[in-house]
């Protein structure tokens, strides 16, 4: 640890090679739970180590805000994940490119959030919504909300950005891989050997992808990479062979519109393919919206569920509010959904106390700068604490630990940029929009059918996870209204 006492920091305890690793990968204690515990111990800034890789820990507001917003240059990427390649090319995804290059993967990416394209989705979030709940009313008894929203989140995003028009919902084959790359622990042999050798990671990688080739393709992120593939060449053909090339109508036929051949895209580097991509690529946006738009998305609405439950006057108050909109609006439209003041107060809320994806927030420092008396160097990876942040009572006030909807409709000096369950700055989460859009149409159609009710097993949920946080399940009763 006299690293980081050089640097004027403290931090756990490092065991020899290991560093932290065993405390920041275990899937029964969510790495985020075990950095908020330690931020009680050690600190507003503080170090760790994930094997040989040192990280620097922050929940103060001030030095958050100048990361990610203010001196956002000198913090130009996201920290690397244990795996992850240093080449770049056709396999990098937008979450871990840099400079230039993600610059292209943003903007194109972008396309696929704008307002029309989520006007021209709203009616498939629609129909996914009532076919879940469908479903749910056909359960007798308790209901483990996590799974049906699983499906829900798996159907969308099947639909509106695979194209996969034929999906059915209770009946999706790739349902279980994209559970299992969440549902699985961190540790493994070659993930732990990467961290304990960081410098040996693309030789590793590039062997241990042979090998899954050869040796097996179950691995989940070959089955997902496999049927992406499929498709995006499927709609390829279609494309070929179809006269009609009017309007988009999923995220991979926006891509496509700007593919172009691999060999003329220049990885890295800012050229005149600047808005264009490779097939490769476009399958690689493809399986992070699947990962990222299935997993956040469910394990959020299971939250608000479990709030929900515990919290019968906020239910009724959102019910209230559902009744008068549904009233005043029989088919939704995307501009009326941001009238359901009181559904967006209750979501952020919920995604106050449970910011579940804070593992991908993240900063490596590009640029040496000091930043509250603090000396960043170049390569220090940072990680933000989100849930202590989120919990400063000097930001949210005396009653931060308590579930309010209320405070986001009161006036307040709190900065906007203080809620950051989807990360701030240029790097933001490009599907919040989606995201917001999806919670609200869920429950819109769960509550104008039915009363959610606690059970004996609702509480405690029990919170897991390695890429995210999730609850190990949420237990209710629905009741018809
Ligand atoms: C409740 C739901 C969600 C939460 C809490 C969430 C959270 C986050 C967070 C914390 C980040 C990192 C932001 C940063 O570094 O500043 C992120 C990035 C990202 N998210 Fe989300 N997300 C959600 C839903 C979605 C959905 C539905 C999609 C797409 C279908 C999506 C796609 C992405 C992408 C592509 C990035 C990387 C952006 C970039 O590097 O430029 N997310 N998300």
């Amino acid at each position: 640890n006299r690293k980081w006492a050089n640097r004027g920091l403290s931090g756990p305890e490092p065991e020899l090679l290991l560093g932290n690793l065993r405390e920041v990968w275990n899937f029964d204690k969510p790495r985020s739970i075990v950095l908020r515990d330690w931020s009680k111990k050690y600190g507003k800034i503080y170090g760790f180590y994930e094997g040989q890789r040192p990280f620097i820990v922050i929940s103060d507001f001030y030095i958050i805000n100048e990361i990610l917003v203010k001196q956002q240059e000198n913090f130009a990427a996201r920290a690397r994940f244990a795996m992850q390649e240093r080449k770049v090319g056709p396999n990098t995804r937008i979450t871990e490119a840099r400079g230039p290059h993600w610059k292209r993967l943003r903007s194109l990416g972008s396309l696929a959030f704008t307002n029309k394209s989520l006007r021209n989705i709203l009616h498939t979030v629609e129909e996914s919504a009532t076919t879940v709940v469908d479903g749910m009313e056909r359960v007798q008894g308790e209901i483990n909300m996590l799974e049906y929203f699983q499906e829900f989140t798996m159907d969308v995003i099947c639909k509106i950005a695979l194209g996969m028009r034929d999906v059915k919902m209770f009946n999706n084959e790739y349902l279980d891989s994209c559970r299992e790359v969440f549902y699985r622990p961190m540790k493994h042999p070659i993930t732990t050997f990467v961290s304990l050798f960081p410098f040996t990671v693309d030789e590793v990688r590039a062997g241990f992808m042979l090998l899954s080739k050869v040796v097996t393709n179950k691995s989940p992120f070959f089955v997902l990479m496999g049927m992406l593939k499929k498709n995006v060449e499927k709609r390829k053909l279609e494309r070929q062979n179809c006269e009609d090339k009017s309007e988009s109508t999923d995220f991979i036929d926006i891509f496509l519109d700007a593919e172009v051949d691999a060999s003329e895209v220049k990885f890295g580097e800012d050229s005149d393919t600047a808005r264009k991509l490779s097939a490769d690529e476009i399958v690689g946006q493809c399986l992070i919206f699947l990962l990222a738009g299935f997993d956040t998305t469910s394990n959020s609405l299971s939250y608000l569920t479990h709030f929900l439950a515990n919290h019968r006057d906020v239910q009724q108050k959102l019910v209230d509010e559902i009744d008068s909109f549904l009233t005043d609006n029989e088919t939704f439209e995307i501009d009326r959904l941001s009238d359901l003041k009181y559904m967006e107060a209750v979501i952020k809320e919920s995604l106050r106390h449970y910011p579940l994806a804070n593992v991908a927030l993240t900063r490596e420092c590009t640029n040496a700068c000091e930043i509250g008396g603090f000396r960043f160097e170049v390569g220090d990876s940072i990680q933000t604490d989100t849930w202590s942040l989120h919990k400063d009572k000097t930001i949210w006030g005396d009653d931060a630990e308590e579930f309010r909807p209320e405070r986001w409709l009161e006036p307040s000096s709190r900065p906007r940029s203080a809620f950051q369950t989807f990360g701030e700055g240029p790097r933001i989460c490009l599907g919040m929009r989606l995201a917001y859009v999806e919670e609200k149409v869920a429950l819109l159609k769960l509550l104008s059918r039915f009363t959610i009710e606690k059970t004996q097993h609702t509480n405690p949920i029990k919170l897991v996870g390695s890429l995210t946080v999730s609850p190990e399940r949420v237990m209710v009763n629905l009741v018809k209204r």
